[in-house]
Order: structure tokens, then C-alpha cells, then sequence
């Protein structure tokens, strides 16, 4: 099989079997040897066609009546060659062949007859296919492959239009490699030096202090000793930030907790900031993701975490009352600031299922506030952009919580920051 049948298999088990796009990569890419050009070439392609779903599906109307309704073999083996065309610099002679090849395959020689035809025109019309521009909403929706509920939710935060162009566009593009780097066991001078030697070039990031951004695109494998060796890990300049901000103490007596830690990238952290010190109680749902935060430790060097199975709305039932000094609620979210990173979020959210998330993530602050001792701190986070999931969340719980002061607010965007898009509170609960 060559690689466009392998890029073809996967898009079908993405689109029919509903399955992660994530996982059906790293599923092809461990289990067959691809060459490294390969790999490139079916990650671009599945990734590249989830991305840009509707805009290829808007460029296929023209030529295929209800592109969508097809086979799923045949509209998928479309849309991925029509990506090809608008966004990759293959021969045109080259993706109509394999295309050609494929479709006779599956379906017959009539099918191949009929890509062919499709993928002609297609490739005639390149550029020429206008998007209306009548109404904002519907043009960036198409343009940049987003619910026109998503562009309506971040009308409400961009006022300006070029603005609001810009955040959009910045969800299909793909953000620089961040690495944070663990003061448990190396300084950022030092792995900045070894990843020089490597040929990596990193430089220091600018506003998180133990972090490097990574100047190229770099295979994960070539960092894969670096980061089985503990020295760091892979981790968002956003996310990075949280902790930051937080700010928990390198003292014995600090008591931290972490509501829904895993896979434990901010409790790791966090656990660097304390020198190893005190104890961070990290919470997850979850029993099997609990492990993922004990492996990190266990690789890290971190031995002042434990993680334990708990559901977050429930919390004030478990322990005791103003037991905490710090604590970090990094809610379940709707994650549409990370698109980039994991682009099925664009088809498998719904408007609805904002004001679900948002029900949790008041349930999860309200047990979190009982938790936290007078003067202590509370950080609510979330790497999605809408404000019912964020600034409404906040300004609802200081109305119900008098004890509580907002003390800064920050929000990260891909296309200001060089993240994912993050919304970051601090909070403090006033002394008695
Ligand atoms: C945004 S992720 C946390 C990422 C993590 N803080 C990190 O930096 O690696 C949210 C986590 O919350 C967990 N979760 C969802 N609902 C929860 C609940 N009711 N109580 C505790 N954890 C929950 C999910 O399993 C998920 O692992």
C-alpha cells in the first residue's frame, strides 16, 4: 500500500468510526515503518484535511453534488486530494494519477473516470473559487473551516474585525514546539546548550521563565532522549503560564492542590516551582489517567505529588474544610484554544455543549473556594476562549463568594502570543 492509501484509511476511520484524529496518527505512525518524508506527508495530509474540512467541502460543491453524502472512501479520497491541491506544492499530475489509481481500485473503473473529471476541474479552477463575502460570519466560517457558532462566540471577544480574521486564521496554523525545561534536574542555560549540539535551535521564551521555544519544527523522536531522561517536557507557553501564576512556595508546610491534574503537566510544574517541597494532592476523575501523572513524576524526579482518583464537583466532600494554600482548578473545557494542536474540536463541539462544560466548571470552583485557607490562593484556568467558560464563570462565583478578590486576569491567544489560546484567573480569598 502506498502512502496516500494509508492517509485514505485513516481520514475514513476519523470521519465514519468518529475516532481521534490524534490517535489514529500516532496509531499508523507506530505501527507502520513510514519513511521519515512519510511521516511528514500523512501527518500534513490527516491532520490538513480534518483542519480545512469545510473549506474543501465548500471547493468540492462546485464540481460534486452533496459532497458529504458520497462513499466514505470517495469523498474522503476528494477531499484529501483537493487539500493537496490549495495547500500542498505536489505535482497536479501526480495527485490526479494516485487519486485515479485508488478510486479504480475501490470503486471500478467508472469511479476512476470520475475523480479524474472531478480533480481536473478542480486544479482548472484553482484561485478562482470565490468565498461571498456578504456576511462575515458565513466567509470566515468557510474560509478558515470553523461553526459559524464559533466565529459568533469570538465576535464577542475580537470587536475588531482584521483582529478577529487574524485569531481565526491562527487556529490552522501550527504553533511552535515549547519546551519546559525541569530545574529539578537541569538549568535552561544547560539544556538550551545541549539542544545546540543537537542542531536544535531554541531560544528563551518571552514571558515564561523556565521554557524554550523551539525555532524549527523538530520530530518529537529527535528530543525523545532529552525527555525520557527527565530533563523536560513538552509543554504549552500558556500553560506554562498557569503555574507562574500561582506561584506555590518551595516550604514544607505548603499545602497545594491540583483539581484536575492529568496527565500532570501543571502539578509537574508546580512541583518544580516548590523545590520538591510540601505536598500537591493531584485530583483527576479518572482512575486510569492517574497514572499518567505518577509515570511523569516517576520520570521527572518529582516526589512531592500524590495523585488521587476524585471527581472535583464532589471535592468539599472529601477533605477537610480550609485545608489548602494553593489551588489550581484547570477545568475541563471545550478546548477551542486548542484547535491547532487537536482540530476534531472544530466538529465534535457544540454550542450546547458550552453551557454543559460551564454547569461543571461552576460546581468544580464552588467546591474548590470551601477548600482553600483564609489568604490562600485559587488560579482558575481553562484553554478555551469563550466567557461563558471564563470570565462569566469568575464574575458569577465573586458574586456568590464575597471572600474572594479577582487579582489578575490575563488572557493568551495564537495569534498575540505564540500559544494556544488561554484564560488564566487569580484569585485571592481574603484573610479573616
Ligand atoms: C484540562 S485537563 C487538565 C490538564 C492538566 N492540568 C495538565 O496540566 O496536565 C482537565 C482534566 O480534568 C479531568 N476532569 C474532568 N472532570 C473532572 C472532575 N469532575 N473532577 C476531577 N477531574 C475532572 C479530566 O479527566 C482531565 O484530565
Amino acid at each position: 500500500m502506498n502512502i496516500r492509501s494509508y492517509c485514505l484509511e485513516a481520514l475514513i476511520k476519523v470521519d465514519k468510526d468518529k475516532a481521534f484524529s490524534n490517535l489514529v496518527v500516532k496509531e499508523y505512525l507506530d505501527k507502520y515503518s513510514f519513511s521519515s518524508e512519510d511521516k511528514g506527508y500523512f501527518t500534513n495530509v490527516v491532520y490538513g484535511v480534518i483542519t480545512h474540512k469545510k473549506y474543501l467541502n465548500f471547493l468540492l460543491s462546485k464540481y460534486v453534488k452533496r459532497p458529504h453524502k458520497q462513499q466514505y472512501w470517495l469523498k474522503n479520497l476528494l477531499m484529501m486530494s483537493t487539500y493537496e491541491i490549495y495547500f500542498l506544492s505536489t505535482p497536479h499530475f501526480a495527485i490526479t494519477s494516485e487519486a485515479v489509481n485508488i478510486a479504480k481500485k475501490r470503486g471500478g473503473g467508472a469511479k476512476g473516470s470520475f475523480v479524474n473529471g472531478v480533480l481536473r476541474s478542480i486544479i482548472r479552477d484553482k484561485g478562482k473559487v470565490i468565498i461571498p463575502t456578504d456576511d462575515n460570519i458565513k466567509y470566515l466560517s468557510l474560509k478558515y473551516s470553523l461553526e459559524e457558532w464559533m466565529i459568533e462566540e469570538f465576535e464577542g471577544i475580537f470587536t475588531d474585525s482584521t483582529e478577529l480574521e487574524e485569531f481565526c486564521a491562527s487556529l490552522n496554523n501550527k504553533l511552535p514546539l515549547t519546551l519546559r525545561v525541569n530545574t529539578l534536574k537541569t538549568t535552561k542555560e544547560e539544556l538550551t546548550q545541549t539542544l545546540t549540539k543537537m542542531g536544535v535551535e531554541a531560544n528563551d521564551s518571552p514571558f515564561v521563565k523556565d521554557a524554550v521555544v523551539l525555532q524549527k519544527h523538530v520530530p518529537v523522536k529527535t528530543l525523545k532522549p532529552l525527555l525520557d531522561e527527565g530533563l523536560c517536557v513538552v509543554q504549552d507557553q500558556g500553560s506554562i503560564l498557569v503555574a507562574e501564576i500561582l506561584d506555590p512556595r518551595p516550604d514544607p508546610d505548603e499545602r497545594v492542590l491540583d483539581m484536575c491534574a492529568a496527565p500532570g503537566g501543571k502539578s509537574t510544574h508546580m512541583a518544580q516551582l516548590m523545590d520538591n517541597k510540601g505536598m500537591i494532592t493531584s485530583c483527576d476523575i479518572h482512575e486510569h489517567k492517574l497514572k499518567l501523572i505518577e509515570d511523569l513524576a516517576l520520570r521527572l524526579g518529582v516526589s512531592n505529588i500524590e495523585a488521587k482518583k476524585i471527581d472535583g464537583t464532589h471535592a468539599q466532600e472529601i477533605f477537610e474544610k480550609e485545608y489548602f494554600d494553593k489551588i489550581l482548578l484547570d477545568a475541563p473545557c471545550s478546548g477551542l484554544g486548542v484547535i491547532t494542536n487537536k482540530p476534531d474540536i472544530k466538529w465534535n463541539k457544540s454550542i450546547e455543549d458550552i453551557s454543559e462544560i460551564a454547569k461543571i466548571q461552576k460546581k468544580l470552583i464552588n467546591n474548590a473556594a470551601t477548600l482553600l485557607k483564609p489568604n490562600g490562593v485559587l488560579v482558575y484556568s481553562t484553554c478555551t476562549v469563550t466567557k461563558q467558560e471564563n470570565e462569566d464563570i469568575i464574575a458569577s462565583f465573586l458574586k456568590e463568594n464575597d471572600k474572594f478578590r479577582l487579582d489578575t486576569q490575563r488572557r493568551l491567544y495564537p495569534h498575540r502570543n505564540n500559544c494556544h489560546g488561554f484564560y488564566i484567573a487569580k484569585l485571592i480569598r481574603e484573610g479573616e
